[in-house]
C-alpha cells in the first residue's frame, strides 16, 4: 500500500499536524519501531502478529480445506465472530467471483436471519468452517449447534463437511477429537482482530479458491517496509498521522475505500482500530463508510459538521471496468463518454478534494487491484499501523478486557452461572416514553 497524508497537513487541515509536528513524531515512531522489532523477535503475544507472513503454512491450510471440499461445493458457511469472521468475511468478500463458493458468514445469533440463511443453502454441497480462538463463545457455539442440527435433520453427515479451527483445549477442540474433524490450530501469540493472514483468515479463501501464497507475500512485501520512520513505511506513517489528528482533535476515523468489494473491509478495520486502541478512555472511534455511495449521506456532516473527523480513503488504482451506454440526453453526454470506473475515480478524487477545500484532514490509502498480493498488503499494512498507533497511545494493543462484563452478564442471564453483573441488568435504571 501507498500512502498520501498531504491533505492531513496543518497547511491543508485543521485540525492537522505541521511538519515540524511530524519530525517530532517520527522520533516516536523511530523508539515504537524498535519495541515492535523486540516483540516480533521475541514472539510476543500480539507482536507476534506481524510474523503471520513467515509463519502461516499454506500448505497446511489447503489440504484441511481439501479434506471438506469437492467440484460441487456450491457454499462455505463460517460460523465465527468478530476476529474470527472479519478477516475471512474480508478476502473473500474482495475477492469472490460469480463461479466462486458463496461464501457466508455466521457471525450474529438473529433467529430469522440464520434461519432463512440456512433455509436457502443446498446443504449438501455447503462447507462448514467453525472458527473459534477461545473455543468458548457463546454465539459461535450455539449457532453451530443449530447449523448441525439443521445437517442432521436434512440427513446431511455434517462430519464429513466441517472444519475447525481453534485453540489447543476446550470445547471445539474436544468436539474435533470426538468426531476426527480435519482442524487448524489458531496461531499462539496472535489476537483474533490481527490473525486475518493464518488459518482463521484463510480456510475460508482456501475453500474459495484463492491464492493463498500470493496473500502472503503481499503481507511480506509491507513487512519490508517496517522501518523506524515514518516517511519510509507507509504502514506507520498512516498509524502516526491518524494518532497525530486524534491527539488535535480527530476522535473519528472514516475508513471509506471507493470499491464495493472492499466494504467488508472496513467493518475489518472497525473492529482491529475499535478493539486495539479504545482503552483507558483513549482511541479513536472508526466509522464505516464507502464511496461513492456514503457522498450522498455522510459527506454532508464530514465537509460541514464538527471537525473531529479523520477520512481515510482506500482506492484501487486498476480494476474491470464497464462503459456507460451513449445516450441521446444532452445533459447526460458527458457520462455517456465515461465509464464507470472513470466515474468512480473523479468522485473520489472530487469528494478528496472537497474535504481538503474545507480544510477537513483527510488521507488517501492507495493499492493497485483488489487482488491476493495488494490485499495483504492492506491488511499487514493496517495491522502494522494499528501496533504503532498502540505504542504511540501507550495502550495495551493486544487485549480487550472490555468486553468481558457483557459476556459474563449474557451467561448469568441464561443460567450459566452465578454472574454479579447479571445481577447489575436487573438494576437498570428506567425513563420510559410509552408510545
Ligand atoms: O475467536 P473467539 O475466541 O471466538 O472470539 C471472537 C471475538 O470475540 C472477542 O473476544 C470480543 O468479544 C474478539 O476479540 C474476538 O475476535
Amino acid at each position: 500500500m501507498n500512502v498520501d497524508i498531504g491533505n492531513a497537513l496543518a497547511s491543508v487541515a485543521s485540525p492537522g499536524i505541521s511538519r515540524e509536528a511530524l519530525e517530532s513524531i517520527d522520533d516516536q515512531v523511530a523508539v515504537a519501531h524498535e519495541r515492535i522489532e523486540a516483540g516480533m523477535d521475541a514472539g510476543e503475544h500480539g507482536y507476534e502478529a506481524l510474523n503471520l507472513p513467515e509463519r502461516t503454512d499454506t500448505d497446511e491450510i489447503r489440504l484441511a480445506a481439501d479434506r471438506v471440499t469437492g467440484p460441487e461445493t456450491s457454499a462455505i458457511i463460517t460460523v465465527g465472530i468478530g476476529g474470527s469472521a472479519l478477516g475471512a468475511a474480508t478476502i473473500t468478500d474482495a475477492l469472490n467471483g460469480a463461479d466462486d463458493p458463496e461464501a457466508i458468514y455466521l457471525d450474529n445469533v438473529d433467529p430469522e436471519w440464520l434461519t432463512s440463511e440456512l433455509a436457502r443453502l443446498d446443504l449438501e454441497t455447503t462447507v462448514v468452517n467453525v472458527v473459534s480462538r477461545s473455543g468458548t463463545t457463546a454465539e459461535t457455539l450455539a449457532n453451530f449447534l443449530v447449523v448441525r442440527e439443521a445437517f442432521e435433520s436434512a440427513g446431511v453427515d455434517w462430519t464429513e463437511r466441517t472444519i475447525v479451527t481453534t485453540g489447543e483445549s476446550g470445547p471445539l477442540r474436544d468436539l474435533v477429537d470426538r468426531h476426527d474433524l480435519p482442524s487448524l490450530e489458531v496461531p499462539d501469540g496472535v489476537p483474533g482482530r490481527f490473525s486475518a493472514l493464518s488459518a482463521v483468515g484463510m480456510v475460508a479463501a482456501a475453500v474459495c479458491g484463492h491464492d493463498l501464497d500470493a496473500l502472503l507475500e503481499g503481507a511480506a512485501a509491507e513487512a519490508e517496509t517496517l522501518t523506524g520512520s515514518l516517511f519510509e513505511c507507509p504502514a506507520y506513517a498512516y498509524g502516526a498521522t491518524a494518532y497525530a489528528l486524534d491527539a488535535r482533535g480527530a476522535g473519528i476515523n472514516a475508513m471509506m475505500p471507493y470499491a464495493e468489494s472492499l466494504e467488508t473491509y472496513a467493518e475489518w478495520f472497525a473492529q482491529l482500530w475499535a478493539e486495539s486502541l479504545g482503552k483507558d478512555d483513549l482511541g479513536q472511534t472508526p466509522v464505516r463508510a464507502l464511496g461513492a455511495t456514503d457522498q450522498h449521506s455522510q459527506l454532508q456532516l464530514y465537509r460541514a459538521g464538527p471537525r473531529d473527523k479523520l477520512v481515510t480513503f482506500v482506492s484501487a488504482e486498476e480494476g474491470a471496468d464497464r462503459e456507460i451506454p451513449d445516450t441521446d440526453v444532452d445533459d447526460l453526454a458527458y457520462l455517456g463518454d465515461a465509464t464507470l470506473g472513470e466515474l468512480l475515480d473523479a468522485e473520489f478524487e472530487a469528494t478528496e478534494a472537497s474535504l481538503a477545500a474545507a480544510g477537513r484532514p483527510n488521507v488517501r490509502v492507495e493499492i493497485e487491484r483488489v487482488d491476493e498480493f495488494e490485499l495483504g498488503g492492506l491488511l499487514y499494512g493496517m495491522e502494522a499501523a494499528c501496533v504503532l498507533a498502540g505504542e504511540l497511545y501507550g495502550v495495551n494493543t493486544f487485549e480487550q478486557p472490555a468486553v468481558e462484563w457483557a459476556k459474563k452478564a449474557t451467561r448469568g442471564l441464561l443460567g450459566g452461572g452465578e454472574f454479579e453483573e447479571a445481577e447489575a441488568v436487573a438494576e437498570k435504571t428506567e425513563l420510559r416514553i410509552e408510545r
